[in-house]
C-alpha cells in the first residue's frame, strides 16, 4: 500500500515539519508510525532540558535523550535540541554550593559552560539546531531581562555566554533564541531589541524561535505577519518551534475559569481551529524564504502540555491529530493549497 502522504510531503518544498516527542513515542507503536508518516524533524519535549538531563552536578541522565536521538538518526529525521539555558525545569544544584549558599558569577558560568559543552558535545553532528536560551525576556513591563537566577547571579551577559559556549561545542549547529507571546507588540519589540544587541555584538546566534503557543482566538494575521517581518529584518532565520492552538482563550491574566472550565471540543471550536490553522499556515508558506522549520508541540490531542497548563485538568484539543491519532479538519485545511 502506498504510504499515506504526510504533512512533511505536502511541505517538502517549504520547510521541515517537526513534533515535540517523549521517549515513549519513539518505541515501536502507533505514535512512532504517525511520527514517521508526517514529520521530518523532532524536538525532545523534556528529555534535554537542564533538570531531566543533568539532575546532579556529577550525574547526567542520557537514556531518554539518546533514545530520541537514535530514533531520529535511524529514520533520517532532523533533530532540534531544547533547551540549554532556561529558568524553568532547572535543578536547584546549579545555583547553590555544598553549604546551600548561592554560588558566585564565576561558579555559575563555569557550571553553565560545563553543562552546555557536555550536552552539545554529546549530540554534535546529530542535532542541527539548539534552543540555546529559552524565555529570557519578561512578559510585561519595559525590561529586556527576566529576573531569573541566571540574570541575578551572572548578569545580562549570561545570554551571550550561553551562545558562545554552544558555538564552541558545535560550530556547525544553528543557534536559536526561543520565546513565546512573540506576537504581543511589547514583547515582540523587547525580544527584537535583545536579539539585535546580541547580533550587533557578534554573538553566534543564527535564528529566532517563535514558540507559537496560540489559541483559536489569536494571533491575528496582522500581528503574526508583523512578527515574521520584524524578526526576519534582523537577517536571522525564523522557526515556529512549539506550535499548538488552544481551543480556550489565552490566559493573559489569571481569571476565574467557570466559563471555560468544561473540557469539550465542539463543532464550533473544530471549525474555528481549522480556519485559524489555515490562516497561520498560509502566512508560513507566504514567508517560506524566512522560515526554516515549523514544529508542533506534542503529537496529537491524546496528550498536550495544555491539558495541565494554565488550568490543571482542563483537557485541550490543540493539534492537527485527534485523540485517536486521526487527522482533524484543521489538518485538511493545512494541506489544501
Ligand atoms: O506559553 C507559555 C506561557 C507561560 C510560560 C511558558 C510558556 C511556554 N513555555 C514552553 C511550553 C512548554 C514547555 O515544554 C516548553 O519547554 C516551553 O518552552
Amino acid at each position: 500500500v502506498a504510504p499515506e502522504k504526510g504533512l512533511k510531503d505536502y511541505y517538502k518544498n517549504y520547510f521541515p515539519i517537526g513534533v515535540a516527542v517523549n521517549p515513549r513515542m519513539v518505541q515501536p507503536g502507533p505514535d512512532a508510525e504517525l511520527i514517521k508518516t508526517h514529520f521530518n524533524s523532532m524536538t525532545p519535549e523534556n528529555a534535554m532540558k537542564m533538570g531531566p538531563i543533568h539532575p546532579e552536578e556529577n550525574r547526567y541522565n542520557w537514556k531518554d535523550a539518546d533514545a530520541i536521538a537514535d530514533f531520529a538518526q535511524q529514520n533520517n529525521i532532523k533533530l532540534r535540541g531544547h533547551t540549554l539555558c532556561w529558568h524553568n525545569q532547572t535543578p536547584r544544584w546549579f545555583f547553590t554550593d555544598s553549604t546551600g549558599k548561592t554560588v558566585s558569577r564565576e561558579v555559575l558560568l563555569a557550571r553553565l559552560k560545563r553543562h552546555i559543552s557536555d550536552v552539545v558535545g554529546r549530540y554534535k553532528g546529530k542535532i542541527y539546531a539548539w534552543d540555546v536560551v529559552n524565555e529570557a525576556v519578561p512578559d510585561a513591563g519595559p525590561d529586556l531581562y527576566r529576573k531569573s537566577k541566571f540574570y541575578e547571579i551572572i548578569g545580562e551577559d549570561y545570554i551571550e555566554k550561553a551562545f558562545e559556549f554552544a558555538h564552541e561545542a558545535d560550530p556547525a549547529a544553528q543557534l536559536f533564541y526561543n520565546d513565546y507571546n512573540t506576537e504581543n507588540p511589547s514583547k515582540r519589540d523587547r525580544i527584537y531589541q535583545l536579539v539585535k544587541k546580541l547580533k550587533d555584538k557578534g554573538v553566534p546566534i543564527n535564528g529566532v524561535g517563535l514558540q507559537a503557543h496560540w489559541s483559536i482566538y489569536e494571533p491575528s494575521a496582522q500581528e503574526l505577519e508583523a512578527s515574521i517581518l520584524k524578526f526576519a529584518s534582523l537577517g536571522l532565520k525564523l522557526q515556529f518551534t512549539e506550535v499548538d492552538m488552544s481551543v480556550y482563550p489565552k490566559e493573559h491574566e489569571r481569571r476565574d475559569h467557570r466559563d471555560t472550565d468544561k473540557s469539550e471540543f465542539t463543532p464550533e471550536m473544530d471549525e474555528k481551529q481549522a480556519a485559524q490553522y489555515k490562516m497561520v499556515f498560509d502566512l508560513f508558506r507566504k514567508h517560506r524564504d524566512k522560515i526554516t522549520g515549523v514544529t508542533f508541540w506534542n503529537l496529537s490531542d491524546r496528550s498536550s502540555w495544555l491539558d495541565n497548563f494554565p488550568v490543571p485538568g482542563r483537557k485541550d484539543y490543540p493539534l492537527l491529530f485527534d485523540q485517536n491519532g486521526r487527522p482533524k479538519k484543521a489538518f485538511d485545511r493545512v494541506v489544501q493549497f
